[in-house]
């Protein structure tokens, strides 16, 4: 394990620089992102189809980029990947494993393509599975896990080269709530020295580890910074009022509901407006669901908007 001292020095930063990404159909699935990223969690947030998936996949240099360039350290990644490659934990979202290994033998085959080997590699895989916690599932081979098992060994593998850039796309997918607490955890740790940016859909996952918020809707950069600042900019136009459940589906037309929660009195439902929605609305701070709904709804609007025009 490498010092914590030389570890910092040779931290070095991710530059993502005008990147676009075109598949072959013409779709834009990434268009024109731009992006400085260092040490830290990065919560890259978006609905599906955002183009969350495709920029990670640029980023961990498994395709090109159509336009733009990534550089890691200064050098782009694309014309010289060896370097990114030999410090990059990617955890991709259809992440595949051989279903007739067991746990420690597919870590142990994936740790020497990485070029670990003999008693390194041994320690290395028993401290893995320690971490994810599947030290003792023995010889049981990955088609019997569950899906959030296979989600640890998919941790684990990420990890085994003690990666400075670690890139998870959705990791907490098939995740039970006590499991996803622990990767969490994990990715916060993990975060405090080198840079990890974490892909996902899931707004809690962001709260409860990323320290800085990217948000990308359609392919393009909506918000960067930190996630207080993107609250603070719903300040005033959150509101809650109980409504009866008759009466739920005409709310939802003409306002933004971001969520309705049933109560014996009746449904208890948030609404995004700049003025307080119907008689007997209560402001009430905005958090950062309420604030991702706002950003993405009104990109989506003037999307649509243009296009209509
Ligand atoms: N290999 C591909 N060929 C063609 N289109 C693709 C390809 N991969 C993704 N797309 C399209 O690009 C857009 C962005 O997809 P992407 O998977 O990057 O988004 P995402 O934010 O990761 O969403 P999800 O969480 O649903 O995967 C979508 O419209 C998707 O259909």
């Amino acid at each position: 394990m490498r010092n914590a001292f030389v570890r910092l020095e040779s931290l070095v930063q991710l530059d993502i620089n005008r990147v676009i990404k075109t598949y072959r159909e013409g779709h834009r699935a990434v268009d024109d992102v731009s992006l400085r990223v260092g040490p830290g969690v990065l919560g890259l947030l978006g609905p599906n189809g955002a183009g969350k998936s495709s920029l990670m996949r640029v980023l961990a240099t498994i395709t090109r980029p159509t336009a733009g360039t990534v550089t890691w350290d200064g050098v782009d990644v694309a014309r010289h990947p060896d370097g990114l490659r030999r410090v990059l934990g990617y955890l991709p979202q259809d992440f595949g494993v051989y279903p007739n290994l067991s746990a420690p033998e597919f870590l142990h085959y994936l740790a020497a393509a990485k070029g670990l080997s003999g008693r390194s590699a041994r320690a290395r895989v028993q401290e893995l599975l320690n971490l994810v916690n599947l030290a003792d599932v023995g010889r049981r081979p990955l088609g019997k896990f569950s899906g959030g098992m296979r989600q640890r060994v998919g941790i684990a593998q990420a990890l085994l080269n003690d990666p400075l850039l670690l890139i998870v796309d959705e990791p907490t997918v098939g995740l039970d709530p006590e499991e996803r607490m622990r990767f969490r955890n994990l990715l916060g740790d993990l975060g405090s020295d080198r840079v990890v940016i974490l892909s996902t859909h899931i707004v809690p996952d962001v709260e409860a580890v990323a320290d800085d918020l990217a948000i990308l809707a359609g392919g393009r950069l909506l918000h960067r910074g930190p996630p207080g600042d993107l609250v603070r900019a719903a300040d005033g136009q959150v509101w809650e009022l109980v409504v009866q459940a008759a009466d739920l589906s005409a709310l939802r037309d003409r306002y933004e509901v971001t969520r309705a929660v049933r109560t014996p009195d009746g449904v208890r439902v948030r609404v995004l407006h700049p003025e307080a929605p119907a008689h007997g609305a209560v402001a009430v701070p905005p958090d950062l669901e309420d604030a991702y709904v706002r950003i993405v709804r009104s990109a989506g609007r003037i999307a649509t908007s243009a296009v209509a025009r």
